[in-house]
Protein backbone atom coordinates (compact mmCIF):
# COMPACT_ATOMS: atom_id res chain seq x y z
CA UNK A 1 0.00 0.00 0.00
CA UNK A 2 1.29 3.49 -0.94
CA UNK A 3 2.49 5.49 2.24
CA UNK A 4 0.53 9.03 1.63
CA UNK A 5 3.48 11.13 0.13
CA UNK A 6 2.95 14.12 3.32
CA UNK A 7 3.27 10.74 5.91
CA UNK A 8 6.94 11.01 7.68
CA UNK A 9 8.07 7.44 7.53
CA UNK A 10 8.99 6.47 11.01
CA UNK A 11 12.69 5.95 10.96
CA UNK A 12 14.21 2.84 11.87
CA UNK A 13 14.84 1.79 15.36
CA UNK A 14 13.21 5.35 16.37
CA UNK A 15 12.63 4.20 19.90
CA UNK A 16 15.18 1.70 20.20
CA UNK A 17 18.66 3.84 19.26
CA UNK A 18 20.11 6.40 21.38
CA UNK A 19 22.39 9.18 19.28
CA UNK A 20 25.53 9.84 21.91
CA UNK A 21 27.47 12.99 21.22
CA UNK A 22 30.75 13.90 23.19
CA UNK A 23 31.45 18.15 22.82
CA UNK A 24 33.60 20.56 24.18
CA UNK A 25 32.93 22.91 21.60
CA UNK A 26 29.46 23.32 20.04
CA UNK A 27 26.62 21.58 18.52
CA UNK A 28 25.83 23.76 15.44
CA UNK A 29 27.09 20.57 13.28
CA UNK A 30 23.30 18.95 14.48
CA UNK A 31 21.52 21.61 11.90
CA UNK A 32 23.08 19.59 8.89
CA UNK A 33 21.91 16.58 10.69
CA UNK A 34 18.86 17.41 11.35
CA UNK A 35 16.93 15.27 8.65
CA UNK A 36 18.53 12.33 9.71
CA UNK A 37 18.82 12.81 13.51
CA UNK A 38 15.68 14.76 14.60
CA UNK A 39 13.60 11.90 15.56
CA UNK A 40 16.07 10.35 17.52
CA UNK A 41 16.47 11.02 21.06
CA UNK A 42 20.15 12.54 21.66
CA UNK A 43 22.45 12.03 24.47
CA UNK A 44 25.08 14.54 24.67
CA UNK A 45 28.16 14.44 27.02
CA UNK A 46 29.37 17.83 27.45
CA UNK A 47 33.53 17.88 28.16
CA UNK A 48 35.24 20.80 30.06
CA UNK A 49 34.36 23.29 31.94
CA UNK A 50 30.54 22.52 33.43
CA UNK A 51 29.41 26.31 33.55
CA UNK A 52 29.81 27.01 29.73
CA UNK A 53 26.67 26.83 28.53
CA UNK A 54 26.16 24.60 25.19
CA UNK A 55 23.67 25.60 23.02
CA UNK A 56 21.40 22.45 21.52
CA UNK A 57 19.35 23.66 18.02
CA UNK A 58 15.86 23.26 19.02
CA UNK A 59 13.28 20.86 17.97
CA UNK A 60 15.82 18.05 18.96
CA UNK A 61 15.06 15.47 21.76
CA UNK A 62 18.06 15.11 23.56
CA UNK A 63 19.53 15.41 27.47
CA UNK A 64 22.78 16.99 28.29
CA UNK A 65 25.24 15.74 30.81
CA UNK A 66 28.07 18.03 32.42
CA UNK A 67 30.63 16.75 35.13
CA UNK A 68 28.67 18.06 37.34
CA UNK A 69 25.60 15.30 36.21
CA UNK A 70 28.76 12.67 36.06
CA UNK A 71 29.97 12.95 39.63
CA UNK A 72 26.62 13.46 41.24
CA UNK A 73 25.10 9.90 39.32
CA UNK A 74 28.18 7.75 39.62
CA UNK A 75 29.62 9.31 43.21
CA UNK A 76 33.03 7.91 43.73
CA UNK A 77 32.49 5.60 40.19
CA UNK A 78 32.65 9.04 38.27
CA UNK A 79 36.73 8.41 38.77
CA UNK A 80 36.49 5.73 35.66
CA UNK A 81 35.26 8.33 33.02
CA UNK A 82 37.86 10.91 31.75
CA UNK A 83 37.77 14.46 31.42
CA UNK A 84 39.50 16.33 28.50
CA UNK A 85 38.74 13.44 26.23
CA UNK A 86 36.59 12.35 23.75
CA UNK A 87 36.46 8.96 26.03
CA UNK A 88 34.12 11.34 28.19
CA UNK A 89 31.21 9.95 25.79
CA UNK A 90 31.05 6.41 27.54
CA UNK A 91 29.18 7.76 30.07
CA UNK A 92 26.62 8.63 27.29
CA UNK A 93 26.36 4.59 26.47
CA UNK A 94 26.38 4.12 30.19
CA UNK A 95 23.43 6.04 30.82
CA UNK A 96 21.09 5.10 27.64
CA UNK A 97 18.81 3.10 28.17
CA UNK A 98 18.67 1.82 24.71
CA UNK A 99 19.23 -1.53 22.39
CA UNK A 100 21.61 0.79 20.12
CA UNK A 101 24.07 3.81 20.22
CA UNK A 102 25.29 5.75 17.29
CA UNK A 103 28.07 8.16 18.51
CA UNK A 104 29.41 10.77 16.48
CA UNK A 105 31.63 13.92 16.41
CA UNK A 106 30.49 17.12 16.48
CA UNK A 107 32.95 18.38 13.84
CA UNK A 108 31.88 15.45 11.48
CA UNK A 109 29.01 16.54 8.81
CA UNK A 110 26.77 14.78 6.06
CA UNK A 111 29.09 13.42 3.18
CA UNK A 112 27.72 12.60 -0.29
CA UNK A 113 28.20 9.56 -2.20
CA UNK A 114 29.89 9.57 -5.42
CA UNK A 115 26.27 10.18 -7.01
CA UNK A 116 26.23 13.14 -5.12
CA UNK A 117 23.03 11.72 -2.84
CA UNK A 118 23.55 12.74 1.21
CA UNK A 119 24.65 9.78 2.77
CA UNK A 120 22.19 9.05 6.06
CA UNK A 121 24.82 7.03 7.93
CA UNK A 122 22.65 5.92 10.63
CA UNK A 123 20.66 4.22 8.09
CA UNK A 124 23.58 2.65 7.12
CA UNK A 125 24.69 1.87 10.11
CA UNK A 126 21.13 0.31 11.63
CA UNK A 127 21.28 -2.38 8.20
CA UNK A 128 24.99 -3.15 9.26
CA UNK A 129 23.56 -3.64 12.75
CA UNK A 130 20.33 -5.60 11.60
CA UNK A 131 22.42 -8.35 9.39
CA UNK A 132 24.54 -10.73 10.33
CA UNK A 133 28.34 -10.83 9.76
CA UNK A 134 30.75 -13.71 8.25
CA UNK A 135 33.46 -13.58 11.09
CA UNK A 136 34.19 -17.33 10.33
CA UNK A 137 34.92 -17.46 6.27
CA UNK A 138 35.45 -14.18 3.53
CA UNK A 139 33.07 -13.77 1.22
CA UNK A 140 34.78 -11.89 -1.54
CA UNK A 141 31.54 -10.32 -2.88
CA UNK A 142 32.33 -8.80 0.81
CA UNK A 143 28.81 -8.05 3.07
CA UNK A 144 26.60 -10.66 1.67
CA UNK A 145 23.32 -9.15 3.31
CA UNK A 146 23.66 -5.86 1.01
CA UNK A 147 20.90 -5.40 -2.11
CA UNK A 148 22.76 -7.08 -4.75
CA UNK A 149 25.07 -9.17 -3.44
CA UNK A 150 25.09 -12.98 -2.06
CA UNK A 151 27.62 -15.94 -0.98
CA UNK A 152 30.13 -16.40 -3.67
CA UNK A 153 30.25 -20.36 -5.17
CA UNK A 154 32.73 -22.17 -2.36
CA UNK A 155 31.00 -20.26 0.26
CA UNK A 156 29.98 -23.17 3.33
CA UNK A 157 26.47 -23.27 3.23
CA UNK A 158 27.13 -24.37 7.28
CA UNK A 159 28.18 -20.35 7.46
CA UNK A 160 26.07 -18.43 5.72
CA UNK A 161 24.08 -17.77 8.83
CA UNK A 162 26.81 -15.99 10.05
CA UNK A 163 26.64 -14.47 13.64
CA UNK A 164 24.84 -11.41 15.65
CA UNK A 165 26.55 -8.42 14.18
CA UNK A 166 27.47 -6.40 17.58
CA UNK A 167 29.31 -3.40 16.27
CA UNK A 168 29.15 -1.19 12.83
CA UNK A 169 32.27 0.72 12.38
CA UNK A 170 31.98 3.95 9.90
CA UNK A 171 34.73 5.63 7.69
CA UNK A 172 35.70 9.10 6.75
CA UNK A 173 36.02 11.27 3.88
CA UNK A 174 38.23 14.84 3.75
CA UNK A 175 40.16 14.61 6.73
CA UNK A 176 41.44 11.07 7.94
CA UNK A 177 41.57 9.98 11.12
CA UNK A 178 45.43 9.82 11.06
CA UNK A 179 47.54 9.48 14.01
CA UNK A 180 49.94 12.57 14.74
CA UNK A 181 53.17 11.65 12.96
CA UNK A 182 51.47 10.58 9.83
CA UNK A 183 49.00 13.80 10.20
CA UNK A 184 52.53 15.91 10.45
CA UNK A 185 54.23 13.99 7.59
CA UNK A 186 51.11 14.16 5.43
CA UNK A 187 48.71 17.89 6.56
CA UNK A 188 47.32 18.00 3.55
CA UNK A 189 46.42 14.84 2.57
CA UNK A 190 42.71 14.14 2.39
CA UNK A 191 40.73 11.06 1.77
CA UNK A 192 38.60 11.23 -1.31
CA UNK A 193 38.62 7.40 -1.38
CA UNK A 194 34.64 6.58 -1.33
CA UNK A 195 34.46 2.59 -1.23
CA UNK A 196 31.56 1.03 -1.52
CA UNK A 197 31.79 -1.39 0.64
CA UNK A 198 31.04 -3.47 3.85
CA UNK A 199 32.98 -5.99 5.58
CA UNK A 200 33.56 -7.82 8.88
CA UNK A 201 36.42 -7.83 10.58
CA UNK A 202 37.92 -11.37 11.06
CA UNK A 203 37.60 -13.61 13.89
CA UNK A 204 40.56 -13.13 15.62
CA UNK A 205 41.85 -9.86 13.93
CA UNK A 206 42.28 -6.44 15.50
CA UNK A 207 41.35 -3.24 13.98
CA UNK A 208 42.10 0.43 14.75
CA UNK A 209 38.02 1.52 16.14
CA UNK A 210 37.75 5.18 15.35
CA UNK A 211 34.86 5.97 17.84
CA UNK A 212 33.94 9.34 15.34
CA UNK A 213 31.26 7.21 13.14
CA UNK A 214 30.45 4.20 15.32
CA UNK A 215 27.42 2.18 16.32
CA UNK A 216 26.83 -0.84 18.37
CA UNK A 217 24.22 -3.10 19.73
CA UNK A 218 24.25 -1.82 23.23
CA UNK A 219 22.42 -5.32 24.63
CA UNK A 220 25.13 -7.35 22.93
CA UNK A 221 28.51 -5.40 24.24
CA UNK A 222 27.86 -2.14 25.91
CA UNK A 223 29.73 -3.17 28.85
CA UNK A 224 32.65 -3.80 27.07
CA UNK A 225 32.57 -0.30 25.08
CA UNK A 226 34.33 1.39 28.15
CA UNK A 227 36.56 4.24 26.35
CA UNK A 228 39.13 3.79 29.21
CA UNK A 229 41.60 6.65 31.39
CA UNK A 230 42.41 9.06 28.74
CA UNK A 231 42.95 13.14 28.97
CA UNK A 232 43.21 14.99 31.90
CA UNK A 233 45.25 13.88 34.81
CA UNK A 234 46.47 11.02 32.33
CA UNK A 235 49.88 10.02 30.92
CA UNK A 236 47.93 9.07 27.57
CA UNK A 237 45.15 10.80 25.76
CA UNK A 238 43.45 9.72 22.09
CA UNK A 239 43.65 6.19 22.60
CA UNK A 240 40.45 6.13 24.18
CA UNK A 241 38.55 4.58 21.24
CA UNK A 242 41.15 2.17 20.13
CA UNK A 243 41.74 0.71 23.47
CA UNK A 244 37.63 -0.24 23.91
CA UNK A 245 38.26 -1.66 19.84
CA UNK A 246 41.01 -4.24 21.32
CA UNK A 247 39.08 -5.09 23.99
CA UNK A 248 35.25 -5.25 22.05
CA UNK A 249 36.63 -7.08 19.78
CA UNK A 250 38.75 -10.12 21.43
CA UNK A 251 34.92 -10.46 23.43
CA UNK A 252 33.17 -10.95 20.17
CA UNK A 253 35.50 -12.89 18.78
CA UNK A 254 35.38 -14.84 22.36
CA UNK A 255 31.35 -14.43 22.54
CA UNK A 256 30.85 -15.22 18.45
CA UNK A 257 29.92 -11.61 17.91
CA UNK A 258 30.57 -9.79 14.70
CA UNK A 259 31.87 -6.37 13.55
CA UNK A 260 31.73 -4.66 10.60
CA UNK A 261 33.68 -1.88 9.14
CA UNK A 262 33.01 0.41 6.07
CA UNK A 263 29.87 2.29 4.93
CA UNK A 264 28.97 4.54 6.26
CA UNK A 265 30.81 7.30 5.31
CA UNK A 266 30.16 10.93 7.13
CA UNK A 267 32.60 14.06 5.95
CA UNK A 268 35.17 14.87 8.76
CA UNK A 269 35.94 18.72 8.86
CA UNK A 270 38.04 19.50 11.50
CA UNK A 271 42.46 18.19 11.88
CA UNK A 272 42.90 18.44 15.43
CA UNK A 273 46.55 19.77 16.19
CA UNK A 274 49.07 17.50 15.16
CA UNK A 275 51.72 18.96 17.92
CA UNK A 276 48.75 18.65 20.45
CA UNK A 277 48.09 15.22 19.52
CA UNK A 278 51.53 14.00 19.64
CA UNK A 279 52.01 14.71 22.70
CA UNK A 280 48.63 13.05 23.85
CA UNK A 281 49.68 10.34 21.85
CA UNK A 282 53.24 10.37 22.31
CA UNK A 283 52.79 6.97 24.86
CA UNK A 284 50.54 5.51 22.79
CA UNK A 285 52.73 4.57 19.97
CA UNK A 286 55.32 3.04 22.13
CA UNK A 287 53.17 0.90 24.20
CA UNK A 288 50.47 -0.34 21.50
CA UNK A 289 53.51 -2.48 20.19
CA UNK A 290 53.13 -4.61 23.82
CA UNK A 291 49.46 -3.95 23.55
CA UNK A 292 48.55 -5.28 20.75
CA UNK A 293 50.86 -8.77 21.22
CA UNK A 294 48.75 -9.01 24.68
CA UNK A 295 45.37 -8.36 23.21
CA UNK A 296 46.43 -11.14 20.07
CA UNK A 297 47.40 -13.78 22.47
CA UNK A 298 44.87 -13.02 25.16
CA UNK A 299 42.88 -16.25 25.86
CA UNK A 300 39.35 -15.61 28.01
CA UNK A 301 38.44 -18.66 30.29
CA UNK A 302 35.61 -20.14 28.58
CA UNK A 303 33.16 -20.32 31.53
CA UNK A 304 33.04 -15.98 30.72
CA UNK A 305 29.55 -16.85 28.78
CA UNK A 306 28.92 -12.72 29.32
CA UNK A 307 29.87 -9.76 28.41
CA UNK A 308 30.94 -8.84 32.09
CA UNK A 309 32.33 -11.87 32.43
CA UNK A 310 34.53 -11.89 29.66
CA UNK A 311 35.26 -7.40 30.75
CA UNK A 312 36.59 -8.69 34.42
CA UNK A 313 38.41 -11.08 33.24
CA UNK A 314 40.48 -9.04 31.26
CA UNK A 315 41.24 -6.06 33.37
CA UNK A 316 42.38 -8.94 35.65
CA UNK A 317 44.89 -9.96 32.55
CA UNK A 318 45.85 -6.19 31.44
CA UNK A 319 46.48 -6.13 35.28
CA UNK A 320 48.68 -8.99 35.44
CA UNK A 321 50.06 -8.48 32.17
CA UNK A 322 50.16 -4.60 30.86
CA UNK A 323 50.43 -3.61 34.50
CA UNK A 324 54.61 -4.92 33.94
CA UNK A 325 54.59 -1.86 31.35
CA UNK A 326 53.54 0.45 32.93
CA UNK A 327 51.70 1.51 36.39
CA UNK A 328 48.59 2.85 34.01
CA UNK A 329 48.01 -0.08 33.04
CA UNK A 330 47.43 -1.06 36.49
CA UNK A 331 45.23 2.07 37.05
CA UNK A 332 43.30 1.66 33.56
CA UNK A 333 42.48 -2.40 35.00
CA UNK A 334 41.13 -1.21 37.87
CA UNK A 335 39.13 1.58 36.09
CA UNK A 336 37.92 -1.04 33.70
CA UNK A 337 36.64 -3.08 37.13
CA UNK A 338 35.04 -0.04 38.46
CA UNK A 339 33.04 0.92 35.11
CA UNK A 340 31.30 -2.16 35.15
CA UNK A 341 30.43 -1.32 39.08
CA UNK A 342 28.83 2.16 37.30
CA UNK A 343 27.04 0.07 34.54
CA UNK A 344 25.57 -2.47 36.94
CA UNK A 345 24.62 0.34 39.30
CA UNK A 346 23.07 2.31 36.53
CA UNK A 347 21.85 -0.32 34.77
CA UNK A 348 20.44 -3.20 37.25
CA UNK A 349 17.27 -4.16 38.38
CA UNK A 350 15.84 -2.02 40.78
CA UNK A 351 18.14 0.98 39.80
CA UNK A 352 17.23 4.50 41.22
CA UNK A 353 14.38 6.33 39.17
CA UNK A 354 15.18 7.32 35.80
CA UNK A 355 17.64 9.04 34.98
CA UNK A 356 15.88 12.00 33.80
CA UNK A 357 13.91 11.99 36.84
CA UNK A 358 16.80 13.05 38.50
CA UNK A 359 17.65 16.70 38.94
CA UNK A 360 19.96 19.34 37.00
CA UNK A 361 20.09 16.21 34.00
CA UNK A 362 19.20 18.91 31.00
CA UNK A 363 16.91 17.52 29.17
CA UNK A 364 14.43 18.66 26.71
CA UNK A 365 11.26 16.50 24.94
O1 LIG B 1 38.87 17.13 25.34
C1 LIG B 1 38.04 16.85 24.47
C2 LIG B 1 38.35 16.85 23.07
C3 LIG B 1 37.37 16.54 22.15
N1 LIG B 1 36.11 16.24 22.58
C4 LIG B 1 35.07 15.91 21.60
O2 LIG B 1 35.43 14.65 21.04
C5 LIG B 1 35.20 14.64 19.62
C6 LIG B 1 36.50 14.42 18.89
O3 LIG B 1 37.32 15.54 19.07
P1 LIG B 1 38.20 16.13 17.83
O4 LIG B 1 37.34 16.17 16.64
O5 LIG B 1 38.83 17.38 18.29
O6 LIG B 1 39.34 15.05 17.70
P2 LIG B 1 39.83 14.26 16.43
O7 LIG B 1 41.31 14.28 16.39
O8 LIG B 1 39.16 14.59 15.16
O9 LIG B 1 39.24 12.89 17.00
C7 LIG B 1 39.68 11.63 16.62
O10 LIG B 1 40.38 11.06 17.66
C8 LIG B 1 39.44 10.47 18.57
C9 LIG B 1 39.73 11.07 19.86
O11 LIG B 1 39.95 10.02 20.74
C10 LIG B 1 38.08 10.81 18.04
O12 LIG B 1 37.04 9.94 18.36
C11 LIG B 1 38.44 10.78 16.62
O13 LIG B 1 37.47 11.34 15.84
C12 LIG B 1 34.51 15.97 19.33
O14 LIG B 1 33.12 15.77 19.36
C13 LIG B 1 34.98 16.90 20.45
O15 LIG B 1 34.04 17.94 20.75
C14 LIG B 1 35.79 16.20 23.93
O16 LIG B 1 34.63 15.89 24.29
N2 LIG B 1 36.76 16.50 24.84
MN1 LIG C 1 37.44 15.46 14.64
Amino acid sequence: MATAPSAKLTPLLKDELDIVIPTIRNLDFLEMWRPFFEQYHLIIVQDGDPSKKIRVPDGFDYQLYNRNDVNRILGSKASCISFKDSACRCFGYLVSKKKYIFTIDDDCFVAKDPSGKEINALEQHIKNLLTPSTTHFFNTLYDPYREGADFVRGYPFSLREGVPTAVSHGLWLNIPDYDAPTQLVKPLERNTRYVDAVMTVPKGTLFPMCGMNLAFDRELIGPAMYFGLMGDGQPIGRYDDMWAGWCMKVICDHLGLGVKTGLPYIWHSKASNPFVNLKKEYKGIFWQEKAIPFFQSVSLPKECSSVEKCYLALAGEVKSKLGEVDPYFINLADAMVTWIEAWNMVNSPGEKPALTSLPNATSKK
